[in-house]
């Protein structure tokens, strides 16, 4: 059986005495890719402060490994989370300094890096293809670049539970397939867990094993692509009409626009 990760329960949140989502609840278990779709404003980015335990929920429980996410100090919830934000302030380090501050929590309080965190800190920039740019200055990249050290940054922490959000939002269209299947394939090798915010619809539908629909901070639907997706809660949470495809196994959707 596979080992539960995360739990969602019945969490509403937000900001003071605003409410921003109501009544979630999902699970997400190791090997899972979890991608969350909703529109513009509906509180993506605010489900995944309290995963990551920065936004206290109003009610319901975060339980990360079966402990209330609130119980873990910082240190060892950023061995187990880590979390790649949507514009993440970048200060004046190379990227290599940013790909190493990945390793600050494994290492002990007065140590310093060992060979085996160059050999991590290595690895992960190899994988997203910036280690070529490891001297580079962050703010001296382009936002994509950026984007990708960012990432390597989350990969270098060795974390179990990955936490993106808009994570191909500044990649090109070649990019976003490589991030996206090297995030899959880290995900199946090293079993660990993803959640992830993802706009494109198609994108989220092939790499994902499941998605998370919202609207107006409520849940409409949770569950692999092919179960969840359909022209009716995709109207649902867009107000507009879609048509779906299904090729070579792969689901996709179109808008039904005129231009
Ligand atoms: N720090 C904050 N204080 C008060 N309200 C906030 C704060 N951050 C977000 N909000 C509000 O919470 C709601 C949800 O915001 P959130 O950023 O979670 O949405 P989102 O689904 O990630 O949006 P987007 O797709 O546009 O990035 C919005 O109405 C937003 O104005």
């Amino acid at each position: 059986m596979k080992e539960r990760l995360l739990e969602v329960q019945n969490v509403s949140a937000g900001y003071g005495a605003k409410t921003v989502l109501h009544n979630i609840s999902f699970a997400v278990d190791r090997g899972d890719f979890l991608s969350i779709i909703a529109p513009n404003g509906t509180g993506k980015s605010t489900l995944l402060r309290c995963i990551a335990g920065v936004l206290p929920v109003q009610t319901g429980n975060i339980l990360v490994k079966g402990e209330s996410v609130s119980s873990f100090p910082r240190r060892d919830l950023a061995k187990i989370i880590a979390v790649v934000g949507a514009e993440e302030a970048v200060f004046d380090y190379s990227v290599y300094q940013t790909a190493l501050m990945g390793r600050f929590a494994h290492i002990s309080r007065f140590g310093s890096e060992t060979a085996a965190d160059f050999r991590i800190v290595e690895k992960a920039l190899q994988d997203v293809g910036m280690w070529e740019k490891r001297d580079a200055k962050m703010s001296k990249l382009s936002q994509g670049e950026r984007q990708k050290a960012l990432i390597a940054r989350a990969l270098a922490q060795c974390p179990e539970i990955l936490l993106l959000d808009e994570p191909t939002s500044h990649l090109d269209l070649y990019n976003q397939f490589v991030i996206l299947r090297l995030i899959k394939q880290l995900t199946a090798k090293n079993n660990i867990a993803v959640v992830a915010v993802i706009h494109d619809v198609n994108l989220a539908a092939r790499f994902s094993t499941n998605l998370l629909l919202l609207k107006n901070g409520r849940m409409l639907a949770c569950g692999p692509p092919a179960a969840v997706l359909s022209t009716e809660v995709l109207a649902t949470m867009y107000d507009m009409e879609f048509v779906l495809h299904n090729t070579d196994g792969h689901i996709y959707v179109q808008p039904n626009f005129a231009l």
